[in-house]
């Protein structure tokens, strides 16, 4: 019998997971309790097996409106960024909470794109999650929304966590992107207009026929949609690394998705 990709997936050491706002926002605005609950216990669990695990997580600015009690998204940069401010400091304080309960220290990691742009201050970051991690401590990282601006021409913004999260599996040399989402992987069509849309079970390549397949976000809160995980993919499959794409509704996905069990779609070189 052959080894296949999937099963390779449960050698995988260090991992990064990332959830987005979708994921740990009800649709009503009000934060998740109960997923970030069980995130907090999955990544400990694994962490517990001898892996290595980082969190990018987003829903600084989702939090920060819920916390704020604001009706919807305010339209200013300034505010949204006051907003990620307050959400972010919130976020933090719940993870570290969970993440105590079952045993585990967390770090917060705050990035801008100039930092892997620049040399100096790319290694800075790479020493850093290096020690977290040496340390047995878990990362969580998010775009410093504080200072990333789309506007500035200073090449700050990353522009969503998609993308981040697959510059943080390249710098830190990650095994394995699991990008969990509100959808259970990548369709031919989006399923949430189109009921016949069809999964890919595994993409080897990504081209620009895939990118032409990839609609817009699920959610008021989240950005990007799902050319923002293909531009990820594509990242993750030139680094030679793997990713996969599932649905966050049930983070205990992960132990199978680590158990090579047949979940979302998997992007790996063969
Ligand atoms: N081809 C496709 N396959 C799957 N989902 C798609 C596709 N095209 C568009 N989507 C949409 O992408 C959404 C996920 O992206 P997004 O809202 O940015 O999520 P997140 O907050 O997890 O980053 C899905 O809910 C779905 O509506
Ligand atoms: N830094 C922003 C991230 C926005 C973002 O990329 O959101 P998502 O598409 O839900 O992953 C925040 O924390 O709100």
């Amino acid at each position: 019998m052959t080894t296949t990709s999937r099963q390779l997936l449960s050698s995988c050491k260090r991992i990064v997971v990332k959830v987005g706002t979708s994921t740990i926002m009800y649709p009503n605005g009000t934060i998740n309790l109960q997923r970030l609950e069980k995130l907090a216990f999955v990544l400990s669990d694994l962490k517990n097996q001898g892996k290595e695990v980082i969190l990018v997580s987003s829903g600084a600015v989702g939090v920060g409106i819920s916390r704020l009690h604001l009706s919807e998204r305010p339209r200013t940069i300034p505010e949204q960024q006051a907003v990620a401010s307050v959400g972010q400091t919130e976020l933090m304080n719940l993870y570290s909470k969970f993440f105590y309960g079952y045993g585990q220290i967390i770090g917060q990691v705050l990035m801008t794109r100039d930092i892997v742009e620049f040399p100096t201050s790319r290694l800075n970051a790479i020493n850093t999650f290096e020690q977290l991690l040496v340390k047995g401590i878990i990362p969580i990282v998010n775009e410093n929304d504080t200072v990333a601006v789309d506007e500035l021409d200073h090449l700050t913004k990353f522009g969503d966590n998609d993308r981040l999260s697959a510059i943080v599996a390249e710098i830190t040399d990650a095994d394995l992107l699991i990008m969990l989402s509100d959808i259970d992987g990548f369709y031919d069509k989006n399923p949430n207009d189109e009921p016949d849309a069809v999964l890919f079970h595994e993409i080897h390549t990504i081209t620009d026929d895939l990118y032409a397949l990839a609609g817009g976000k699920g959610s008021s809160y989240g950005t990007g949609g799902m050319s923002t995980k293909l531009i990820a993919a594509n990242h993750i499959l030139k680094n030679t690394s793997q990713m996969v794409l599932a649905n966050g509704e049930d983070p205990t996905i992960i132990f199978d998705i680590i158990d090579g069990k047949q979940i979302g779609t998997l992007f790996s070189a063969d």
